[in-house]
């Protein structure tokens, strides 16, 4: 039986840093960000939905979504939020699932499914454990802001529009303390994953 790992945590909390070091060590990751932005290419199902819920007004010139200008319209309206995750989840549950089969019929031991919205979107039913990366709130809104070159409010309104972190970390079966360095973090990550045998 293969091991699935969901890892999530906060907006710029270092997941991405982390699953980078978890594919050094030979374990796939799929990653809900890059299927959810595969699962709104011109000519899926959910980018007609897309169109229809939102207008013409949030494409771009090519035909393709214009993300900033819908991020600007869902991360600032819980309502419009709750309509594009109806729309795009189901499509990212579906597509991520028969990628994680694909793996586990290559015989891959462990598979990381790398979700931010795993607890918001009830995505949990498919996961054996649960890795959170944690960091306080100050060093997210310094990182997300660096990283981005968000405003503090564009950086707040993302960061309110998911789950505390510390709420996240209350339903992990393990925590990164991500607010060290990133040597720190990958010593933590290498003692999860050998104690729970997924190397
Ligand atoms: C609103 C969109 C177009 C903005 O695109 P953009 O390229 O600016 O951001 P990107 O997709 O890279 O997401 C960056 C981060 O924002 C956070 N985030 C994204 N969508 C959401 C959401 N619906 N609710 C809360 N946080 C979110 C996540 O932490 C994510 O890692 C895009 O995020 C989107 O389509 N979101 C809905 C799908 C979704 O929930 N994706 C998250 C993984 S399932
Ligand atoms: N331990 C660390 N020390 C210093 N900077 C870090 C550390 N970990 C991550 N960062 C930086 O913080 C930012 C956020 O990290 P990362 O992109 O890995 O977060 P993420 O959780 O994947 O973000 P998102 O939710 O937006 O996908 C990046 O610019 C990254 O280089």
């Amino acid at each position: 039986m293969a091991l699935t790992i969901g890892l999530t945590g906060g907006i710029a909390s270092g997941k991405s840093t982390v699953t980078g070091m978890i594919r050094e060590l030979g374990i796939p990751v799929i990653d809900a960000d890059q299927v959810a932005r595969d699962v709104v290419k011109v000519g899926e199902e959910a980018y007609a939905q897309i169109v229809a819920t939102f207008g013409q007004d949030i494409l771009q010139a090519n035909g393709e979504i214009d993300r900033a200008k819908l991020g600007a319209i869902v991360f600032h309206n819980e309502r419009e939020r709750k309509k594009l995750n109806a729309i795009v989840h189901p499509a990212v549950r579906r597509r991520m699932m028969a990628e994680k089969e694909a793996y586990v019929q290559n015989g891959a031991k462990t598979i990381v499914l790398d979700i931010p919205l795993l607890f918001e979107s009830e995505l949990t039913h498919f996961i054996d454990k649960v890795i959170v990366v944690y960091v306080d709130d100050e060093v997210q809104l310094e990182r997300l802001m660096k990283r981005n070159g968000f405003s503090k409010e564009e950086a707040l309104a993302r960061i309110r529009s998911q789950l505390p972190l510390r709420e996240k970390v209350k339903k992990a079966d393990a925590v990164i303390n991500n607010n060290g360095t990133v040597e720190e973090t990958k010593q933590q990550l290498l003692q999860i994953l050998t104690e729970w045998d997924a190397l």
